[in-house]
């Protein structure tokens, strides 16, 4: 696999430094062997996450010095609204400061203590927000999702006959909705298929029950339709990402992800009376429903950027950018989640570490070595990232103990991508050198992932 060659070239730099291997140590120690701790400039290739980390366009920064502050009706917001109306095809739109704010706005418009929401796999702020109210959340994607060698091209689809048997078990008005993430995070970026989408539609909607998408990476989820999706090949991104979206009631957006933004979000709906629920609320949480905890400047930048997202040469080398990081990993021999996502490159730590023990958090291990071994920051998306069961209170241990190698859009080049492809590899071979894990030293209650902090065992 080729790296692609950009649809851009770069007119603006940020220096970035490789640290003394005992500048790492020193820094690791004191980020309590949480990556996540680490402050930013002592990190070499920052592969935490794709979210709030692309570069913009000039034209996007163009477009946040047009931004208009005006507290009330901002025109900023109107270009805003209109971006979303055209490309996602809701009508009712309410920007939110980021992703995890319409969710909250939403989980506390819909979702009341003992109702059940059923989803393609869970994602952490998604499912806090439900169980904050009062919701429970089941996972009813399909089996081979939880299989990181399960190589089919829509692993991000839901299993009907779980939907069905939840819908039989609680009684459809019990499920306020059914949570959709397109493409699904936890899984390695698995997309979901316009077939799956509309069973789901047409089994929800028999039973008056709402679907609301994730729509995040719903982009990468259009590019991935039309490249493996039989019948979609000749349709462009931006009608495929219509398509996906007018399957569903509403959704909730990330536009740190797709749309290059830094920072920025929206809830959106077709139901005028859920609208107005959620602008009562966004008011109290987020700011007047023509801002919702953003700039004027911030509203132009997600404008741009969700017109920049559709263009087939920049969603097709972004994909290919992750592919290509892929290929060389997986090329050595390196166990990651099959099929490659659209966001990320995704390690198999229990396979990569078969000697370190569940208990001692493999994935979580394996950010450390990473770190030490290149000033690479990656994302643990396993056990640490799925938290304590809130009834029982013991540890979760999915199926998927994951590194993931997240990709930020029109950051890193070929060059980088080496480099990460190249210590992953090195890592790999000297595998049987790391035989222990690391241990709880500080473990908050909620989304412990973010403050953990660890000492190695
Ligand atoms: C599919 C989906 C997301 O991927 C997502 C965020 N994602 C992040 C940041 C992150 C979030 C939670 C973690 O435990 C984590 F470790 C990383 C990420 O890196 O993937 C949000 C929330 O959107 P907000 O970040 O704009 O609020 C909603 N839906």
């Amino acid at each position: 696999m080729r790296h692609p060659a950009e649809p851009w070239r770069i007119k603006s730099v940020e220096p970035i430094r490789l640290t003394s291997p005992d500048e790492r140590r020193a820094a690791l120690s004191a980020a309590g062997y949480n990556v996540g701790l680490l402050p930013a400039e002592l990190v070499y290739i920052d592969l935490y996450t794709d979210s709030g980390t692309s570069a913009m366009s000039d034209r996007q920064w163009a477009a946040v010095m047009l931004g208009d502050e005006s507290y009330a009706g901002s025109r900023s917001f109107y270009r805003f609204e209109a971006a979303v109306r055209d490309h996602y095809g809701y009508e009712h739109v309410i920007p939110t400061h980021q992703g995890r704010a319409a969710e909250n706005i939403l989980s506390r418009c819909l979702i009341r203590p003992g109702h059940h929401v059923p989803g393609n796999m869970y994602f952490t702020t998604t499912r806090e927000h439900q169980e904050l109210n009062g919701g429970t959340f089941h996972d009813v994607i399909v089996d081979e999702a939880h299989d990181p060698t399960a190589d089919l091209p829509f692993k991000g689809n839901v299993d009907l006959t779980k939907l069905q048997q939840l819908i039989d078990k609680v009684g459809a008005e019990q499920i306020p909705y059914v949570s959709l993430a397109a493409t699904v995070n936890m899984a390695g970026g698995q997309p979901i298929s316009m077939a799956n989408l509309a069973e789901v539609r047409e089994l929800t909607r028999r039973h008056g029950i709402l679907v609301i998408l994730d729509a995040a990476r719903a982009v990468e989820n259009a590019w991935f339709v039309k490249q493996r999706e039989p019948g979609w090949g000749e349709r462009t991104v931006a009608d495929i990402l219509r398509e996906i979206c007018a399957l569903t009631d509403g959704a909730t957006m990330s536009a740190k992800k797709d749309s290059f933004a830094n920072i920025g979000g929206w809830l959106a709906v077709r139901d005028p009376r859920l609208a107005e629920q959620a602008r009562n609320l966004v008011v109290v949480y987020e700011g007047l429903h023509t801002y919702g905890g953003m700039a004027g400047r911030d509203l132009e930048a997600v404008a741009q950027g969700i017109e920049e997202s559709v263009r087939e040469d920049s969603i097709r080398t972004r994909v290919e950018q992750v592919a290509y990081l892929a290929g060389r990993i997986a090329g050595a021999g390196v166990p990651i989640v099959r099929p490659v996502g659209g966001h990320a490159v995704c390690l198999d730590a229990t396979a990569f570490l078969p000697s370190v023990p569940r208990e001692e958090f493999p994935a979580q291990t394996l950010t450390c070595a990473l770190y030490l071994d290149a000033g690479i920051r990656s994302c643990e998306r396993g056990a640490v990232s799925a938290g304590r069961d809130p009834v029982t209170g013991e540890n979760r241990y999915p199926s998927l103990e994951l590194v993931r190698l997240t990709i930020p859009r029109r950051a890193y080049t070929q060059g980088h991508m080496d480099v990460v492809a190249d210590s992953v590899i090195r890592l790999y071979e000297q595998r049987e050198t790391l035989r222990s894990g690391v241990e709880f030293t500080h473990e908050p209650s909620t989304l412990r992932f973010f403050q953990s902090r660890f000492r190695p065992l």
